[in-house]
């Protein structure tokens, strides 16, 4: 898979592709991530990717002609089967559409900032628009990194242990079940005999009574409950 971001602040998304899970599935040839800093296509000398808005009003807004130059030359070297743009008021991101999106090929990410994006980018170059929650961020990097991570770290191969993503919390439906490492006792605190057992299908099963139990508890409307 490919991944093209499109930034105007390119160094917030240094460290988030250089560490841990994402740099190993790059070093493994399992995505490519290239990050791309709009003002290389500003529209003067002087860097200017953002302008007043028409109307008036406080705060800047993105340029459409930096960030077509940018789209175009990337979609006249491939296809792109998602050209998504963070946003505060796009689709609310979630695993089923992380999975969906970890399917494609080559996708753009643009990340806005100001007052966001000229609206005709928009209508007329994006495919997809994804916020991460509701509340409103400086940029669109962390976003842009938020989604990218979750689409990377569930490529087969990325993760040593494939299985590990499939009983991560929503991949069924549920939350996770509690999880225990050594010691088995610390200062008086134990941890549940079952686990200990050896005893794999009992374990199973208590695992999955408290995912349900912890998805009941704690979001019940994964459950189609309220
Ligand atoms: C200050 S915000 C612009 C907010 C916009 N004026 C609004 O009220 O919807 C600047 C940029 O940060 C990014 N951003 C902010 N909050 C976000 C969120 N919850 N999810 C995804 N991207 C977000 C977007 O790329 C946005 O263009």
């Amino acid at each position: 898979m490919r991944i093209d971001i499109i930034s105007c602040q390119p160094e917030l998304l240094t460290s988030p592709f250089s560490h841990s899970i994402l740099k190993r599935a790059q070093q493994k040839n399992l995505v490519e991530v290239h990050v791309h800093d709009l003002r290389q296509f500003a529209i003067n000398k002087h860097g200017q990717i953002d302008d007043y808005a028409f109307g008036g009003g406080a705060g800047m807004v993105m340029m459409i002609e930096p960030i077509d130059k940018c789209i175009s030359g990337l979609k006249a070297e491939r296809d792109y089967d998602a050209i998504i743009y963070m946003t505060p008021d796009g689709k609310t991101l979630n695993q089923n559409m992380v999975n969906q999106f970890s399917l494609l090929r080559n996708i753009i990410i643009l990340c806005g900032h100001y007052k966001g994006v000229d609206e005709r980018v928009r209508q007329h170059f994006i495919t997809h628009e994804i916020s991460i929650g509701d509340y409103v961020l400086s940029g669109g990097e962390l976003g842009a990194a938020v989604l990218a991570d979750a689409i990377i770290r569930i490529i087969p191969g990325v993760l040593n242990d494939e299985s590990s993503a499939l009983t991560d919390s929503f991949q069924d439906g549920l939350l996770a079940p509690p999880v225990y490492t050594r010691p088995a006792e610390y200062k008086g605190m134990q941890v549940p005999e079952i686990l200990l057992s050896g005893d794999n299908p009992k374990i199973e099963q208590w695992r999955f009574e408290q995912a349900v139990a912890r998805t009941k508890q704690r979001r019940p409307d994964l459950l189609g409950e309220q």
